[in-house]
């Protein structure tokens, strides 16, 4: 797939359309990264953690927090503007959790979305404010930590909420103006496909959020975009059936909304196993012919591979070591599901509540063509008891507990798709307390985050370790990479300070 985007710039949360997390600049090799050296910090007061990934475009890099949006030189972290308003008050579990995970350009112009569900338009060269377009109906429940993704001059976002009971969608704005070009609920309405599910109301409140950036095939003119889990997250007694379109991720007419296509990784989800990690477009011979592939570490511990023209099941390979809620994947991509299953007294589950993989960034390296993830392998003792839903409350119909005995185990893995197996994993001696994802480069480098609160660079064919920064705090982020004047520099968020990073 040709890009668009200017080489050395970063101008999309995953650095392009397709999610590989991939970076063609070379400056930085496995030879000289030894070198590294952090050339600036950037410290955003009254943040808690930051999840961005910051944006670069024109030497400008654009970092945001909950509401806080800043612009800043990227060659020396200078702030040229900052755009604030005050977080929300009222809202419930992540919508109250200061996530924010970047923003969009468009020419001179900024999208992000704001804690309570706002689509914001800002003048990228002042920070003033050009429009405000609140995209929910106003109920508490409702939030957005996500970036938007620009789509052909329209601005695409999605909300979160599924463990409080909203109805998730996904939905369009147009980019001069703001007004909404399409919403597709990713809940059907009574009457609709899949609606068997919803008795009643409760497709109201059905959850399959949609809280993080999809993917974009411009050939083929599809979004791709992952959903949340069902609500409420561990009762499914009231939702019978597959609990359409949750924990999902849908192929998507980027002009209407319209579907095209589904695939559902955990029908009826009864493990909080959201759909949303990265759907990683990736163009390469599979099986002795040229496809067009979807690839995507599930939350749910099994790494899945899609035709992404049609949506097609082609594989899925077990990547969690601890895994009982599913004996395996059926020909056609369903799970065969064992007996095991949140109860009333508590069950132990494997993967756990936050899942063998989660929302931090995996990447692909077409040169090496591996795909590098960071797993988790950790159970979580999941209760469940009926819930009413209740506007302003949580509605997960109990939860999940991690399991005191068994500490979890994090391991960098290099999966290849021709072999269906790991070229190389590279287990963390931590306690599992990062939530950074992964970056690579056309150099021949993986950058992530490690469980030893350090940014760490790795061989992506060997996965040796070469380098490694501590950076004091744990990572809540994903690491990019960018060049400006000729210099190539590399940058992640740790704690509420961004990290930049360039040879001498
Ligand atoms: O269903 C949802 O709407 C939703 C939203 C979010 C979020 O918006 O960040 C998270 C989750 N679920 C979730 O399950 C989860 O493990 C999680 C971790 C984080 C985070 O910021 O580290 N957010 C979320």
């Amino acid at each position: 797939m040709a890009s668009a985007f200017k080489k050395g710039e970063w101008p999309t949360y995953n650095g392009d359309y397709t999610g590989k997390r991939y970076s063609g600049l070379t400056q930085i090799t496995p030879d000289n990264v030894k070198q590294l050296r952090a050339v600036w910090v950037f410290h955003s007061r009254n943040a808690g953690t930051l999840e961005v990934t910051p944006v670069v475009v024109n030497g400008v890099m654009y970092v945001t927090a909950s509401n806080d949006a800043y612009a800043l030189n990227a060659e020396d972290g200078q702030i040229l503007w900052h755009y604030s308003r005050p977080v929300s008050d009222g809202l419930i579990d992540d919508a109250a959790g200061h996530i924010n995970r970047g923003v969009a350009v468009w020419g001179d112009r900024l999208y992000m979305e704001t804690d309570n569900a706002h689509l914001l338009c800002l003048d990228a060269r002042s920070g003033h404010l050009i429009w405000d377009i609140a995209y929910t109906d106003g109920n508490k429940n409702y939030g957005a930590t996500s970036a938007p993704l620009m789509v052909k001059g329209k601005v695409i976002v999605g909300t979160s909420g599924g463990d409080d009971g909203v109805r998730g969608f996904i939905a369009a704005f147009d980019a001069q103006t703001g007004a909404e070009v399409w919403r597709r609920w990713t809940i059907p309405a009574p009457g609709e496909f899949g609606s068997s599910s919803w008795p009643g109301n409760l497709y109201l409140h059905g959850g399959g959020a949609s809280w993080m950036p999809g993917t974009f095939d411009p050939e083929l003119n599809t979004l791709y975009w992952g959903t949340g889990n069902a609500a409420p997250d561990y009762d499914g007694t009231g939702r019978p059936g597959d609990d359409l379109y949750t924990a999902c991720v849908l192929g998507l007419d980027p002009d209407t909304g319209a579907i095209k296509w589904y695939f559902q990784f955990t029908p009826h989800d009864l493990y909080d196993f959201d759909g949303v990690e990265t759907p990683v477009l990736v163009d390469r011979i599979y099986d002795g012919q040229p496809r067009k592939l979807l690839m995507e570490a599930n939350r749910n511990g099994f790494f899945y591979i899609l035709d992404r023209t049609n949506g097609k099941f082609l594989s899925a390979t077990r990547f969690a070591e601890k895994l009982n809620w599913a004996k395996g994947i059926d020909p056609q991509g369903r799970p065969i599901y064992t007996d095991v299953k949140p109860t009333a007294e508590g069950t132990l589950v494997c993967p756990g509540e936050v899942g063998a993989s989660n929302w931090y960034s995996p990447a692909y390296n077409p040169g090496t063509q591996l795909f590098y993830f960071l797993a988790l392998d950790e159970c979580s003792v999941n209760s469940s008891k009926p819930q009413e839903f209740e506007e302003g409350k949580e509605f997960y119909a109990t939860g999940g507990r991690r399991d005191p005995n068994a500490k979890g185990k994090k391991r960098l893995m290099a999966f290849d798709a021709s072999t269906h197996s790991f070229a190389w994993i590279y287990p963390q001696v931590g306690n599992a307390q990062s939530w950074g994802g992964v970056m690579t480069t056309a150099a021949g480098l993986v950058f992530f985050a490690d469980d030893a609160n350090s940014f760490e660079a790795v061989d992506a064919r060997t996965g040796k370790s070469l380098w490694h920064f501590n950076t004091g705090q744990p990572q809540h982020a994903s690491p990019m990479s960018y060049a400006v004047n000729g210099k190539q520099y590399v940058a992640i968020a740790a704690g509420d300070d961004l990290f930049t990073f360039a040879l001498p």
